[in-house]
């Protein structure tokens, strides 16, 4: 019989595994050659398993024949177990005695990376028996830049312009999220949340993390085409405020401060973007997920609950509309208080399915821009009206992460883009009446959010009705 052909290593690497029943193998695009290994969205089969994970050996192309060099990972060695080993330290077998001091002697990895790992690509991941296709040393990265939210306001589309970015790589995404991670959605302690994240993260190869100026936490690759930020992108997160602690005390275990992080905040006309999540909502993929409510019934119903929701806040937060308000040590303690008070109790309906109480934007916001010290350094809000109408919006914040436009050709095009539209094809819009309605509920929002925004908007105000 004649030998099936010998597929290279790369393009096995770069073949998403495809899902059964949905055209088999897929997921390939190329671009850059650095959002080339990011890009790809892989979608697991029904029958994943762990093993299906991340198939990295195109990452690092062919294997080196240079030797391992020695590394150094997290700031202190007892740091460095706890992430490397997890809580239950068991004793390595057949390690050659002084092998880890020895390595750990003269290689720096930036601060909130995992060591490397010399990792085996099979020809078929599932078994331990197939063909080795490649091998490479990797590591992996903490994240530190964070699109946070909000839902159906084009954050898709702001996610894809960023790893775009040839110097921003994305983590790898849940299945049918159009990339996003959620890895800091669930309670859980900041150990597990590190370490999920390290494991999510994409794989940096030696070549160049190996060129990571020691000392610069954050700075991924001071090398001119290396990364410099690690994307986590989760629109769900602005309305948990837990998960902020949460992303902090991980990047504490990975020595990083969270001030060095950055936060991205995408907001979208308040009345378009409560019915754009209707519309998400009643188009679910699992049937029984869908809100079988009307818009006007949600939205009758959700008026009122964000009454409420508003006027918990309202009681004690009255003083906090300005960023520098917020500063004040008196106002972060309410503001951090209210955010449990005031959440919703029930979260199905309260939060999946507050198409109203999530355009109240000021609310949500708070809780996230209270802990910041320096909110101009940390934080950018993006109003997806003007970052489509004018790209220097995109270009505002390119250069609040200290990068370069000058990589794209045209950046009309990649903020134009209209990514993840109503799964209705857009044949729902908002009668003058439902618009009027809702406008003039979210006015005092508005008002606030304005406030409270400005100086992280790189103008006046966002537009909305006031
Ligand atoms: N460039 C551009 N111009 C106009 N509209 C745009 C653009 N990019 C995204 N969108 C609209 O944003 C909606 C999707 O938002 P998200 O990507 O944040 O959704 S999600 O939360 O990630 O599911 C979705 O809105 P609807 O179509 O109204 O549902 C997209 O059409």
């Amino acid at each position: 019989a004649k030998p099936e052909k010998q597929e290279d290593a790369v393009s096995v690497a770069w073949r998403s595994p495809g899902v059964p029943g949905e055209g088999g193998e897929g997921g390939v695009r190329r671009a850059s050659k650095w959002s080339r290994r990011l890009s790809w969205s892989p979608r697991p089969p029904r029958n994943a398993t762990r093993k299906w994970l991340p198939e990295l050996g195109g990452v690092c192309g062919p294997p080196s024949d240079v030797e391992p060099l020695p590394f150094e990972t997290l700031p202190d060695a007892r740091r460095r177990a706890r992430v490397e080993e997890g809580p239950r330290k068991k004793k390595k077998k057949n390690r050659p005695k002084g092998m880890r001091r020895r390595l750990l002697s003269t290689f720096t990895l930036p601060v909130g990376c995992a060591p490397l790992v010399r990792r085996r690509t099979r020809r078929d991941a599932d078994d331990d028996d197939a063909p080795i296709v490649g091998e490479c040393d990797l590591a992996t990265c903490l994240p530190n830049l964070f699109v946070v939210g909000v839902s159906k306001a084009g954050t898709t589309t702001l996610f894809e312009a960023l790893v775009a970015h040839p110097r921003v790589v994305a983590m790898f995404s849940e299945p049918f999220t159009h990339g996003e991670t959620h890895v800091f959605t669930d309670p859980r302690s900041d150990r597990e949340s590190a370490m999920r994240a390290l494991k999510r993260t994409t794989p940096m190869s030696r070549d160049f993390l190996r060129r990571a100026a020691p000392g610069t936490p954050w700075r991924l690759d001071e090398a001119n085409d290396g990364p410099l930020y690690v994307l986590e992108y989760t629109p769900h997160y602005i309305v948990l405020p837990a998960v902020r602690r949460r992303v902090c005390g991980a990047l504490a275990i990975g020595g990083v401060d969270c001030g060095d992080a950055k936060f991205a905040f995408m907001l979208r006309d308040p009345a378009r973007r409560a019915l754009s999540q209707w519309i998400m909502k009643t188009h679910m993929r699992v049937p029984r997920y869908n809100d079988p409510r009307s818009f006007d019934e949600a939205v009758a119903f959700g008026m009122e609950r964000a009454t409420n929701y508003a006027r918990c806040w309202d009681v004690a937060a009255n003083e906090t509309s300005n960023l520098d308000d917020l500063r004040l040590e008196k106002n972060r303690r309410t503001v951090a208080t209210l955010a449990q008070r005031c959440a919703p109790k029930r979260f199905e309906p309260n939060l999946f399915q507050a198409y109203v109480l999530k355009s109240a934007y000021y609310y949500q916001l708070l809780p996230w821009l209270a802990p910041l010290d320096a909110p101009t350094k940390s934080a950018a809000v993006v109003v997806l009206e003007h970052f489509v109408d004018d790209p220097t919006e995109f270009i505002r914040l390119l250069a609040f992460l200290g990068l370069t436009p000058s990589v794209f050709d045209d950046i009309h095009a990649l903020v134009s883009a209209r990514h993840n539209p109503a799964r209705d094809g857009g044949l729902n819009t908002l009668t003058p009446a439902q618009k009027l309605t809702l406008d003039d509920f979210f006015r005092p929002y508005n008002r606030k959010l304005d406030t409270l925004v400005a100086p992280l908007l790189g103008r006046a105000a966002t537009g909305y009705p006031t």
